[in-house]
């Protein structure tokens, strides 16, 4: 199998090499390439792999019609559009804590080139200005750090602070006090902190919620000559209010790494004296390049080749010693959800799965969404994968329950799936015979023994004799050879079903054929 890889941002060469050496990849590297250019080029590619800088719209997703992975050699995903992704069942995969100790170091750079001028002062040297009296700074020892977001960067950020004798003070939404005294840090709301602080240092992400989190009456809030860091994303904080602040001497000075619109050589902070700043160089180092470039080469390549990645953005990821336990009842669970697919008329309102045995201690969501895949994915075709089932499932109204309980009637493990639409509740329930493979063992109540695979024939009828020989013959008239049969019953001369398991796919007319039968009430082909 060959997969095309394009890669739309500068990433380091080092960190490529896991892709580079992939067999059957092919790797383009443009990183030239104008939004209508990546649009028009989309389309002949398996993966992207970016920075921050490419904006990967719905448009481009939507051009992408080969498109499997997005990898984001990085932490921040807002240049991506993951709904859009997650419609169209792309995965996304970022590299979360390469760029960590790099973009800490850098928020500390910037703090302390704040706190003593030192780029005005080059600035001033480099123009042939020898000026002392204009660069007095402040020392940060036993002043305040407000800490807004104490994530990966937010608590090494805390951490390097103290060991310059600063106080630390947090607010994060994850934040327990507990946590907080653990991490040496005083615990706060934001409004604590922005009070607190005489340098704030905000290390959210971009979401609707952290959107000018810091704005005109955050300013308001603040102590007169508070200093302002910004190495997380732009959008966090307000930059008109910003700049009124500054300008009103309620501020006394910002680093900004990051900004509302990159990029850009004009800005209207950037005429501030008071404001220092990079142009997103947070992450900008060797070693950090190298590593957030492994880690999506590596979740690039696994994805493509077993379909398994370590960070993905789109899914809950899962930890390497449950995946181990879960990943064996993929095909099974799947299957499940195809076979009632088959079986069910009308469209599901509710599915519920049951997880029974060992599976009913562990985390199962991956289990759940592969199951609801299989149900989706016959009437909805083969762009359904596990990335998007659920958006799906939600789409069309289906309610999805997990439910779990120890009991699991003698087996290690027992997955039903149960599906109810307006007019019936089906279920199906199969396991992992040791040594055997996934089987088959309850269709609604009746127990059977049935490999998942092939064609099968599910027939419900009337438990007398004369039955299974009138189906037998008329398949046969068909041209159908079955390989296996089962019959089940709830009592003699009562509710009955087979379940045959046929070499061919038996066609509608043949269906109607059997459903006309003497004693049958039902039938069904079933493709898994
Ligand atoms: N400048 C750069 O080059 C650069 C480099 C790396 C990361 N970043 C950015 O830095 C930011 C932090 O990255 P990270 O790896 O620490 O992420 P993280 O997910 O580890 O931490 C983010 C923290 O923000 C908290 N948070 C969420 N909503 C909040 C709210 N309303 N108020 C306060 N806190 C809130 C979360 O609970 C979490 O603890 C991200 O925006 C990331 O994109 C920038
Ligand atoms: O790609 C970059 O250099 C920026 C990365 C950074 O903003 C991130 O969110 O990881």
């Amino acid at each position: 199998m060959a997969y095309n890889i394009l890669i739309s941002d500068p990433l380091s060469e080092d960190g490529i090499y896991p892709l580079r050496q992939a067999e059957g990849f092919n790797i383009v590297v443009d990183t030239d390439l104008t939004p209508e250019q990546l649009g028009e080029r989309i389309g002949e590619f398996d993966a992207l792999l970016v920075r921050s800088q490419t904006q990967v719209t719905r448009e481009i997703i939507e051009k992408g019609t080969n498109l499997k992975i997005i990898g984001r050699a990085g932490v921040g995903v807002d240049n991506i559009d993951l709904t859009a992704a997650t419609e169209r069942g792309i995965i996304v995969v970022n590299a979360p804590d390469g760029n960590t100790n790099s973009a800490a170091e850098h928020t500390i750079a910037m703090l302390m080139s704040l706190a003593r001028n030192i780029p005005q002062a080059f600035h001033a040297l480099k123009n042939q200005k020898w000026d002392r009296k204009s660069f007095i700074g402040v020392e940060v020892k036993n002043k305040t750090l407000g800490v807004v977001g104490l994530g990966r960067i937010g608590a090494e950020v805390a951490a390097r602070a103290k060991g310059q004798r600063m106080n630390v003070i947090a607010y994060d939404p994850f934040l327990t006090p507990e946590k907080a005294e653990k991490l040496g840090v005083q615990f706060g709301t934001i409004e604590d902190v922005i009070k607190a602080a005489d340098f704030i240092t905000v290390h959210t992400p971009l979401l609707k919620e952290t959107r000018h989190i810091i704005n005109k009456e955050a300013f308001e809030k603040m102590k007169d000559g508070v200093q302002i860091v910004n190495c997380a994303r732009g959008g966090i904080i307000d930059e008109d209010a910003l700049y009124d602040a500054i300008v009103s001497g309620k501020v006394a000075g910002a680093a900004l790494d990051v900004f509302e619109e990159e990029p850009f050589v004009d800005h209207r902070l950037l005429t501030l004296p008071q404001v220092i700043a990079t142009p997103h160089l947070g992450a900008s180092t060797v070693e950090a390049q190298e590593i957030v470039a492994i880690d999506v080469s590596h979740d690039v390549v696994s994805f493509l080749k077993d379909g398994v990645v370590k960070n993905p953005v789109n899914l809950s990821s899962v930890p390497k010693d449950v995946l181990a336990k879960i990943e064996p009842y993929f095909n099974l669970v799947e299957k499940l959800g195809s076979f009632l697919s088959d079986l069910t008329d009308g469209v599901p309102e509710e599915v519920n799965i049951t997880y029974s045995g060992e599976l009913s201690n562990i985390d199962v969501r991956p289990l759940s969404r592969n199951a609801v895949k299989g149900l989706l994915k016959s009437k909805l075709g083969e762009s359904i994968n596990d990335v998007n089932a659920k958006f799906h499932a939600d789409r069309i109204g289906i309610i999805v329950n997990e439910l779990k309980t120890t009991k699991a009637k003698g087996f290690t493990s027992l997955i039903t799936v149960e599906v109810k639409t307006a007019s019936a509740t089906r279920k199906v329930a199969g396991t992992l015979l040791n040594g055997l493979g996934p089987r088959i063992l309850r269709v609604d109540d009746f127990i059977v023994d049935v490999v998942p695979e092939g064609h099968l024939l599910f027939i419900r009828h009337k438990d007398q004799p004369g039955a299974i020989g009138r189906v037998g013959t008329l398949l046969a008239g068909e041209g159908v050879n079955i390989a296996t049969m089962q019959v089940g019953r709830s009592e003699v001369g009562g509710d009955a079903i087979m379940m045959l398991s046929i070499d061919k796919h038996v066609e509608e007319s043949g269906i109607e054929q059997l459903k006309q039968l003497e004693d049958i009430s039902d039938a069904t082909t079933i493709d898994l």
